[in-house]
């Protein structure tokens, strides 16, 4: 998986949270997602090697299910993964800024440049990992990869009466949107104040440090980068590994 052909970039060492605590209710019934295969390997592994796979990252945390550290040591124990990584297995919280809250409270001293990537995004290409790290160690508190839209987007009102149809109230421009991806990079000491300070619900953690008034830059992403969310992302995810096999025998 990891290219040790690569050279290693320069600069302080930079660690990759990894919240993989949710259950997957989208995904339907079954083991908590990160850990549902993906051609037969954990989703959570495939996440875990594309973070080891750059070379910067010398620290992989992984945030498992509370009831399931054992088993996500026991799966990285059993997974071939590069040896110049430590990992480290923390539990989980309630919410994916509480997952990883706990994670960042488990790195050691000496890391300056932080990642969070979902476990649910297994397939994010190294390219975009490192081109991440990059615009972090080139001076931006916060690096969020992201792609353009292909649909519109409408913002709407909750229908006045539940099960009927939701009012439109705006069409925000599409040119000026983004789909925000994962791994977001930050730098460390911004993103653990904004974690500290920041109280509301957010759904990245980007925002949080957006909330702080601090700059946020866009990279861009990858349509690899995906996010396996519904019972169709799997089947896309499959295909992809499918392609990536049959392309360069990954
Ligand atoms: N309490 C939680 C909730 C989510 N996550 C993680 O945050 C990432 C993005 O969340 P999402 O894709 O929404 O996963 P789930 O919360 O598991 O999905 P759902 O909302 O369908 O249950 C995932 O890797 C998930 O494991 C987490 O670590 N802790
Ligand atoms: C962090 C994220 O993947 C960026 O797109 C996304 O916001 C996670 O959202 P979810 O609510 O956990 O699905």
């Amino acid at each position: 998986m990891s290219d040790d052909s690569r050279p290693s970039p320069s600069g302080t060492p930079v660690a990759a949270v990894i919240p993989a605590a949710g259950r997957g209710v989208r995904l339907g019934p079954g083991a908590p997602k990160a850990l549902r295969a993906l051609n037969g390997t954990p989703m959570l592994i495939h996440a875990v090697r594309a973070m080891a796979a750059s070379r910067a990252v010398s620290l992989v945390v992984v945030v498992a299910p509370p009831d399931g550290t054992a088993e996500v040591k026991t799966l990285l124990d059993a997974h071939a993964l590069p040896e110049r990584t430590d990992f480290l297995v923390v539990a989980g919280g309630d919410s994916r800024q509480v997952s990883v809250k706990y994670g960042l409270d488990a790195l050691p001293p000496g890391i300056d440049i932080v990642l969070v990537h979902d476990a649910a995004r297994p397939l994010v290409p190294v390219d975009t990992v490192d081109a991440v790290i990059e615009a972090v160690r080139d001076g931006a508190p916060a690096v969020v990869p992201a792609l353009p839209l292909a649909d519109t987007v409408k913002q709407v009102e909750p229908a006045s009466v539940p099960g009927t149809p939701e009012p439109v109230v705006g069409t925000p421009e599409r040119a000026r949107l983004r789909a925000v991806q994962t791994p977001q990079g930050f730098d460390r000491d911004t993103l653990v104040r904004a974690h500290d300070t920041v109280t509301d619900d957010v759904t990245d953690d980007a925002s949080m440090v957006e909330r702080l008034g601090e700059r946020v830059v866009v990279v861009p992403g990858h349509e690899e980068a995906f996010k396996v969310t519904r019972p169709l992302d799997l089947v896309l995810a499959e295909a992809v590994l499918a392609r990536r096999r049959a392309n360069d025998g990954f």
